[in-house]
């Protein structure tokens, strides 16, 4: 194979309760990127539209990824890359891990696959440190797997797939400002009190145990965030008034998308999906900020190769 092209999703994480350990894929909503062969053994990306990312390898996470790979294996391989962001940087939506899971995937096929897909998580992550400074594995996790997934450990890495209920929608509002997951990680507790740890993974266990009921009312009571949420809510304009348009609307829960500033909820059903989505509009239209909004299904598709 000297070509390949490949679709990355773009990720929510945490998913309120969930702090590095929760993870889900958008459908629809992720990245292209083109990786082909070169003679000589240079890594060289051509071309980024989308978002204003550096060229120099060595600065781009794709650079990071690859040399990883490569080093692991002893190899050297030449590339001409091209990234195609569907979504920004710094949105909250899983833009560097989309980026770090698509290029595990992609340089993998085109060796032969020599890496297993924990393996390839690992590689991710590396790219998800250069990004962000910290190994996280959610985004990536939820990018190469697709669906909803859990980080049962990091060390060892142990990822468990998680069951998507049918009727489950995802909409979100992407307030136009960055911000850098390194700097929202920043702001975090270094220390937690024991009740908001009991509450914390309470709802993590209540959470998991409704998707593999199809319980849509425990899914709603367990979709609250008392460690997270209260800091980093601070660094997004707003958030109150359209997390409670959104939960006074139908959502089951609403939270931070990953490290914010998107802002998503979670609802049976499209309609009510759709109804969610109208009323976060509203409520951020008063506002002075620019936004954009969309409702998604969760993919069950992880990163996959377009042709
Ligand atoms: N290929 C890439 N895709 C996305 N971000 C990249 C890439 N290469 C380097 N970066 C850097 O990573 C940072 C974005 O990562 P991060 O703050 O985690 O945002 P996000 O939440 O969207 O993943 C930016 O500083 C950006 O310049
Ligand atoms: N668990 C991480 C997830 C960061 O997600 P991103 O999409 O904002 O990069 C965190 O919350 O810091």
């Amino acid at each position: 194979m000297d070509q390949i092209t490949i679709f990355s999703p773009a990720t929510v994480a945490n998913v309120s309760c969930g702090f590095d350990s929760l993870g889900l894929a958008l459908n629809g909503k992720g990245d292209k990127m083109i990786f082909s062969k070169r003679e000589d053994k240079q890594l060289i990306i051509t071309k980024i539209e989308g978002a204003n990312l550096p060229y120099n390898i060595d600065d781009n996470l794709v650079g990071t990824v690859i040399k990883a790979m490569l080093q692991k294996l002893d190899l050297q391989l030449g590339l001409d890359i091209e990234i195609y962001k569907g979504f920004k940087p710094g949105s909250g939506l899983g833009s560097s891990a989309a980026s770090a899971a698509g290029t595990a995937y992609a340089i993998n096929e085109l060796l032969g696959k020599p890496f297993s897909k924990i393996e390839l998580i690992q590689f991710a992550m590396l790219g998800e440190e250069a990004a962000c400074g910290s190994q996280i594995a959610d985004n990536v996790s939820a990018a190469l797997f697709g669906g909803f997934v859990l980080i049962r450990s990091y060390d060892p890495l142990e990822i468990v797939s998680l069951p998507v209920p049918d009727d489950l929608y995802i909409t979100a509002l992407h307030p136009q400002i960055e911000i850098k997951t390194e700097d929202a990680r920043n702001v975090l507790p270094k220390d937690i009190p024991l009740k908001s740890a009991i509450t914390q993974w309470s709802n993590v266990g209540g959470l998991i145990s409704g998707l593999y009921s199809n319980d849509y009312d425990l899914i709603s009571r367990s979709l609250q965030d008392v460690i997270v949420e209260p800091v980093r809510k601070k660094l997004i304009p707003h958030f109150d008034l359209v997390k409670n348009a959104a939960l006074q609307s139908g959502a089951l829960g609403a939270g931070i998308s990953g490290a914010g500033p998107t802002i998503f909820a979670l609802s049976k059903g499209k309609k009510t999906a759709k109804t969610v989505e109208e009323s976060m509009q509203e409520a951020y239209s008063n506002t002075e900020i620019e936004f954009y909004t969309f409702t998604s299904e969760i993919s069950v598709d992880g990163v996959k190769t377009i042709t």
